[in-house]
Formats: C-alpha cells, structure tokens, sequence
C-alpha cells in the first residue's frame, strides 16, 4: 500500500468554480459551441449520448446526431440486434423530417439544439457521404471480434471499447488488434481515470480516450470497489496525458447540470457523455412507465444482469437465480423523470455551457479551455451554489415558466 505523496486531492464538479472574466461578447449566443472530437469530426454539440441498454437505441442516436451531438449504440444486445440499428440510423434521412438544430443567425453561432423551422438537419453530425454519424460499442470478450467486424461492413462511423475497467492488458490488446485491422477507423477506448491509462490506449492507437471511474449516476463501483478518481482531477490528469500524445479525451459520467458540462470542457475533455441527465428524454432507450399520474422512463435489467447474464436474455436463454446471485453489480437501477424531445434538454444545456464560454471571456470551447481558471469552493461555498431563498426560487419555477409559454 501507498499513499501518494505529497497526499493529493482529487476535485469533483461541486468542489470548483469557474471564476468570471471580462468578455468581449454581448450575448452568450455568440459562443461556440463546437468541438473537434476527432480530426474531421465536429461536434457542434459537444455531448454523446451513453452506451447502455437505458439510453442509447437508434432513435436516441438519430436525434442526437440531428441535434449536432452524437449517439452510441450499446452492445447490451445480439450482434444481430445491433446491426439493426446501426442500419436504421444510416437509413435515416436528413432533413426529412422536423424538428433539428438551426444554424444561428450570421455571425452567431445560435443555440445548440435549437429547432430548425425548415426541417433541415443543418447543425447534424454527419459522415462524409452525408448520413448521420453514429457510434457502436464493442467488448474485448466472446463475440466481440465478429461484433466489431460485422459493424464496420455495415459503415460504423467510431467503434467504441468500453470496459468497465479500461486499463487492463485486455483492453490494451483489444485495441491494438482493431487499430491492426482497421487502420483508418476512428477508435474510442476506455473507460480509465489516469495518465497511465491514457497512456496505454493512445499507444495502442485509441484515438479517443473515455474518462471516468464510477462517477456516473447509476454507478456505484466506488461504494462496490472502493475504487475511483473524483472526475474533475481524472478528466484534467487525462486530458494532460492526452494533449502529449495528441488524443481526444471524453468525459463519462457524474454530469448532472449543464455547469458540470462547462466546468469538464474548461477541463480539457473534447466531448460529454451523458446518461442519466438525457435518460428521460423521449428518444431514450429507457422504458416509458406512469406512476402516479406522473410519466417515468426505468432502466431495463441491465445493471442487475450485468453484460454475460443480459447477452443471454437478450439472445432469448433462460437465467438461472443463482447466475444472478453470483453477479456482483456495480450500479443501480433507476428511474427518470420523463422530459420531453432530447432536443429540449440539449437545448437547455448547451445554453448553460454558452454562458460559461461568455463568463470566462472565451468565444469558442477552445479559448475557454486557455482561459477557464478554477477556485475551489468550500462547503459554505457549496452551499450558496444552490437557490436559497425559498420563495424566490419558487417564483421562477420551470413548470410554471413552462406552463406559461405553453410549453406542454
Ligand atoms: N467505468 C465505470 O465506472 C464502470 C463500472 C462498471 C461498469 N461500467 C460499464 O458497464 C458496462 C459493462 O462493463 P464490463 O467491463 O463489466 O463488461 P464486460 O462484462 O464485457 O467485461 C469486459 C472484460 O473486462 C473484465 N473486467 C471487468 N471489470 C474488471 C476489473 N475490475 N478488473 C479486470 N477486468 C475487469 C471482464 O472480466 C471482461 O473480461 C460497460 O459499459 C462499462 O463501461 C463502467
């Protein structure tokens, strides 16, 4: 055993601010968004929805993709089942129909998720031959050679390895095989909270690197394992290790607000992963479910299941209690509260992350990475973060502002 020394500390979101500074801006419409993710793939809405069984099916990556984000099909499924989605993102169309993001007025950048009138996709993420860009995650066990195969022949734009713990020699030689085989295709890795572990999979030719160990809101691998970094200081450790090896970095997990988006850009990530704050969305894969005259979506089994037991339900196998009294899982189940088009809420945050460009002086997510500076808050700190003057916060109620504008 070791404690490191001097004793380091690891910072979360809640324990920074980002402190203001003079802008040259007028309206917070005027910061850009965008974000390089990877060389010729922007990201004019810096978030990518999470590879689970919970939020990430072909509707959430097609509206992710039309809103200038990014989807990533999870591989909680047959290889079969897989495909078939991936298939039904590349058929979409863009343009086709409704409801995208818009392009701004001239000189702006406008804002992320923004409905567009005419029905083009213009803000979408899209490939090079103009269909909507999509992700597709892959293990390093059983069938995952013929799953990444079969994903590239059907035009997978980036294969995502995602691993609970991603610096392992399994990861790394998984990696190494598909950068082998495939040595133009665009590789996520991950996930790991340290220089190292950046390290290992930018070696082996991650091109992208997944931040995050047990932040994320139905993990609780630091409760299970005792194991984790608060994933501000992982995200800065691994966006330093990444800026050496010229890598992208994404930060997964433990996002709750858009502040927590702003304060992990600051931090140098190049791109978001959410899950349980876009779980709720219409478009997520969750299960829609009424309690109490209420609309939820539940996440589906996945968690208590784990990958092996969830392949083989998938696949239609009969599990036994024991198989699931030997799972030790390391999340939870959860219920969301339903909240509308996925476009709402990305609008909604990428207003908050234009303002966090504007506060500290930047125009786009590359100047606020030069100049975002951090203070640490205390607990009383913390406590004056949130509203505290109970019938003012009343007053500005989002339902009742909803309910005005006739928002329902
Ligand atoms: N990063 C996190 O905090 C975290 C924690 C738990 C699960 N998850 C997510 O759950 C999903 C399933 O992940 P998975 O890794 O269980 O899939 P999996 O069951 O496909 O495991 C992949 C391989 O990694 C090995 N593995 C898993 N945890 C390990 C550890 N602690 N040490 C050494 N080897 C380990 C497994 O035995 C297996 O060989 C992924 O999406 C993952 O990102 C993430």
């Amino acid at each position: 055993m070791r404690v490191s020394e001097p004793p380091r500390t690891g910072l979360s979101f809640d324990d920074v601010l980002l402190v203001p500074q003079r802008t040259p801006l007028t309206s917070r419409r005027q910061a850009d968004t965008s974000s390089e993710l990877l060389p010729g793939v922007v990201l004019r809405t810096p978030v990518i929805s999470a590879n689970t069984q919970w939020c990430t099916g072909d509707r959430m990556a097609v509206a992710m993709a039309r809103c200038g984000g990014l989807g990533v099909l999870h591989r909680m499924q047959t290889v079969d089942q897989q495909l078939a989605q991936l298939d039904a993102v590349k058929a979409h169309r863009p343009g086709a129909t409704g409801d995208t993001r818009g392009t701004g007025e001239a000189g702006e950048a406008g804002e992320a998720g923004e409905p567009e009138k005419s029905g083009a996709d213009a803000g979408a993420t899209c490939a090079r031959d103009g269909r909507l860009l999509v992700g597709a995650a892959v293990g390093v066990t059983g069938d995952w050679r013929e799953r990444a195969e079969r994903l590239v022949e059907h035009a997978v734009d980036i294969l995502f390895v995602d691993v609970a713990h991603g610096h392992s020699d399994q990861v790394v030689e998984a990696v190494a095989k598909l950068r082998a085989a495939y040595p133009g295709l665009p590789l996520v890795a991950g996930n790991v909270a340290t220089a190292a572990g950046v390290a290992d999979l930018a070696e082996a030719g991650a091109d992208v690197v997944k931040v995050g160990i047990g932040p994320g809101g139905v993990c609780t691998t630091r409760l299970v394992a005792g194991t984790g970094v608060p994933q501000l200081t992982a995200i800065m450790d691994c966006a330093a290790a990444a800026a050496e090896r010229g890598v992208g970095v994404i930060a997964d997990g433990g996002i709750r607000e858009s502040g927590d988006i702003a304060k992990s850009l600051a931090a140098g990530a190049h791109a978001v992963m959410l899950g349980s704050a876009l779980a709720g969305a219409d478009e997520s894969a969750a299960t829609p479910v009424t309690r109490n005259g209420r609309a939820y979506k539940v996440s589906n089994g996945f968690v208590s299941l784990g990958m092996k037991l969830t392949l083989r339900h998938a696949a239609g196998e009969k599990i036994t209690r024991e198989e699931v009294d030997d799972y030790v899982p390391e999340g939870t189940e959860a219920t969301f509260p339903a909240s509308g088009p996925v476009a709402r809420t990305l609008r909604r945050l990428m207003g908050g992350v234009q303002s966090a460009i504007s506060y500290s002086g930047a125009r786009d997510v590359a100047g606020f990475r030069e100049r975002a500076e951090f203070i640490r808050v205390t607990a009383a700190g913390r406590a004056e973060n949130r509203p505290h003057a109970r019938e003012r916060s009343e007053q500005i109620d989002i339902d009742h502002v909803s309910r005005a504008v006739g928002d329902e």
